[in-house]
């Protein structure tokens, strides 16, 4: 049955009496099983830590209260991203092996205290802060989810360690297949950042600056806070990802536009065959380089405009 608080057609379980023993008739959960994993379900730790929390649910599957909307946006968004993978780049969930996916919303690091301004993949499933209203507000936007589950497809393929330059790849990664699958612009949280605000986002792979990153290679941070700059230099790559989708001239180089199809097949066959656990930026160049030369080949336009990107950005 329809999320009908949503509307985007999301398959939810209806209460039928082929459901699984532990959900009771009658009753609707955000609960999917028509997509090949056992599972793609939502829970809410309701404002405490502990993992994965309880179902939410509703009497006559129309999910309209703020907590249910809530639910049903990190819902829909991981179903968006599960068909995503599998349709754009035919991989059946996070591992390719259609691996179930649990995320939980509404979990609060410190119960009671504000709300929590983050969202991470821990190793097995999603978790989302509410966020304290002031900085985010719930962090349940698509391309926050995208983000979030990519960091699953990274771990479950080139395994990016999470410091220093694999590390901001490992970010990169996750902020290119969000502006991917949230097709809207070339920015991430903008709809759940500072709530007050308007007009802003969190990172914006077309201005990585905007957001407090560097986009160009001689500007790195090299310190060690944030994992050694793992939200910082990610800006880095994203820059590199926004020139070969949009085009443009950058610090005195061109590069033509390629376009997001072209981008996203580039960089997604340069995570899965060629990035590898200590992957760096120019190993990152070499790969997306070698991906294009596979795809289109080495001579081709599309390899030319990767290579070019990354010159723009002082890598290679
Ligand atoms: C775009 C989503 C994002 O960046 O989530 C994080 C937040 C809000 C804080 C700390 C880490 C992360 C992350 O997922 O890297
Ligand atoms: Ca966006
Ligand atoms: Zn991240």
């Amino acid at each position: 049955v329809d999320g009908s608080a949503n509307g985007t057609g999301t398959t939810l379980y209806a209460g039928t009496t082929s459901i699984p023993t532990f959900l009771s008739q009658g009753t609707y959960y955000l609960y999917d099983t028509t997509r090949g994993p056992d599972y793609i379900r939502t829970l809410s730790a309701n404002g405490q830590n502990t993992l994965p929390g309880s179902y939410v649910t509703d009497a006559d599957n129309n999910f309209s209260a703020s907590n249910q909307r809530i639910a049903v946006s990190a819902h829909t968004g991981a179903v968006q991203v599960f068909d995503y993978f599998k349709g754009t780049h035919g991989r059946s969930s996070y591992d390719g092996n259609n691996a179930s996916i649990t995320s939980t919303v509404s979990y609060d690091d410190v119960p009671g205290g504000d709300g929590y301004n983050n969202a991470f993949w821990n190793g097995q499933q999603m978790v989302y802060g509410d966020g304290d209203g002031r900085t985010f507000s719930p962090l349940v936007e698509l391309d926050i989810v995208a983000h979030e589950l990519t960091h699953a497809v990274t771990g479950a393929s080139a395994g990016l360690i999470y410091q220093n330059e694999s590390g901001a790849l490992n970010e990169a990664v996750s902020d290119i297949f969000a502006v991917m699958v949230d097709r809207d612009d070339y920015r991430v949280g903008e709809e759940s950042y500072t709530p007050g605000t308007s007009g802003d986002a969190l990172r914006y792979l077309d201005d990585p600056p905007a957001g407090d990153q560097p986009d160009h290679y001689a500007d790195r941070y090299v310190g060690s806070q944030d994992n050694g700059g793992v939200h910082i230099n990610s800006g880095i790559a994203n820059k590199q990802a926004y020139l070969m989708m949009a085009g443009g001239t950058f610090r005195g180089q061109s590069v033509q536009s390629v376009g997001r199809g072209v981008t996203e097949k580039v960089w997604y066959r340069a995570l899965t065959r060629y990035f590898t656990a200590s992957t760096n930026f120019a190993g990152a160049r070499e790969g997306t380089l070698q991906a294009a030369a596979d795809l289109y080949g080495a001579g081709s336009s599309q390899a030319r405009a990767v290579a070019d990107a990354w010159a723009a950005v002082g890598v290679g």
